[in-house]
């Protein structure tokens, strides 16, 4: 199964682009779209799941065209869009029940799979209450059970790791490599480790383009020799803020223990090279954003 995603653009206004000239394949496996606020990350998702139609480009899954026949996907999709909004007076078996109906999917195996997938989000013991009483991360929860109610082929799940707790985004990653074998999961987040971790293949956007697609490692082979981490006096931190792209400080004891990216300038006295990290490979592939 693959998704052959050509020269996408959407133009939401004259002065407004969602996404550039956006060409990319995708495979089977977990692809985790890493970018800033407003990098694209969501109209790419709208446009796969075909809720939103590219201005120019084309999308084909197998070979069939999805802008032109989008029910040719919308069959195998599941979908949490960013604002997933629930049913606050349903409980969670109603609101499956509900879900599934649409979708149409039924049959004697309908409850089976309902229990299955609440277990897997671990909703069983909330599973009669009504949703409106859920946290923000049961009913982020809810809204990724639902998705993976018709048993889809490609999974699209915008930033849905927001309001999960750490045993939660295990309990979810464990769901998701499940599914993988046998599926395109596409997933986007803010957060790189959540990233780091669940993903197999990144794609790093900003401003509507594609600026990389690859295997964890191979993206993080960008920044491979381009960090250090040098101690420096407190005092002296601003200067060095004007000379290196600083990723993170912290105390030790006197000094300030700075890691920092260097690319063109000469590498602090004193520094040691650091191995680089998917964090720091993305501050390196989206300069301006922090
Ligand atoms: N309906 C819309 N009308 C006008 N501009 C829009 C619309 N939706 C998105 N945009 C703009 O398109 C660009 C891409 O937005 P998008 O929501 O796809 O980015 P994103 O990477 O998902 O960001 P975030 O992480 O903040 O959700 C942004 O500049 C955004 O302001």
């Amino acid at each position: 199964m693959t998704l052959v995603i050509k020269d996408l653009t959407k133009q939401y206004t004259k002065q407004k682009a969602g996404l550039i000239d956006y060409s990319i394949t995708i495979d089977k496996g977990i692809l985790g779209l890493l970018g800033p606020n407003g990098a694209g990350k969501s109209t790419l998702m709208k446009i796969i799941a075909t809720i939103s139609k590219p201005t120019k480009g084309t999308l084909f899954l197998d070979g069939e065209d999805i802008v032109n026949n989008p029910n040719y996907i919308r069959k195998i999709l599941g979908y949490l869009p960013q604002d997933f909004g629930v049913y606050p007076n349903l409980n969670a078996y109603e609101f499956l029940e509900y879900i599934a109906a649409m979708k149409g999917v039924g049959g004697a195996d309908l409850r089976k799979r309902i229990d299955i997938l609440l277990d897997g989000v671990n909703l069983t013991a909330d599973a009669k209450r009504p949703i409106g009483s859920y946290s923000g991360g049961m009913k982020q929860r809810i809204g990724i059970a639902q998705a993976l109610l018709n048993d889809p082929k490609v999974l699209i799940l915008d930033e849905p790791t927001v309001g999960l707790d750490p045993e939660e985004r295990v309990r979810f990653r464990h769901l998701l490599t499940d599914l993988a074998s046998d599926c395109i999961i596409i997933l986007s987040s803010h957060i790189v480790s959540d990233i780091e971790t669940i993903a197999d293949q990144v794609a790093v956007m900003q401003s509507g383009r594609l600026i990389t697609k690859g295997f964890l490692p191979d993206i993080i082979k960008h920044a491979e020799g381009k960090i250090f981490e040098v101690l420096i006096d407190k005092s002296a931190l601003s200067d060095f803020k004007l000379k290196y792209q600083v990723i993170s400080t912290s105390r030790q004891n006197e000094y300030t223990r700075v890691r920092y990216l260097c690319q063109h300038a000469e590498v602090a006295p004193n520094s040691t090279p650091v191995t680089a990290t998917l964090e720091d490979a993305y501050l390196f592939l989206t300069p301006n954003t922090k």
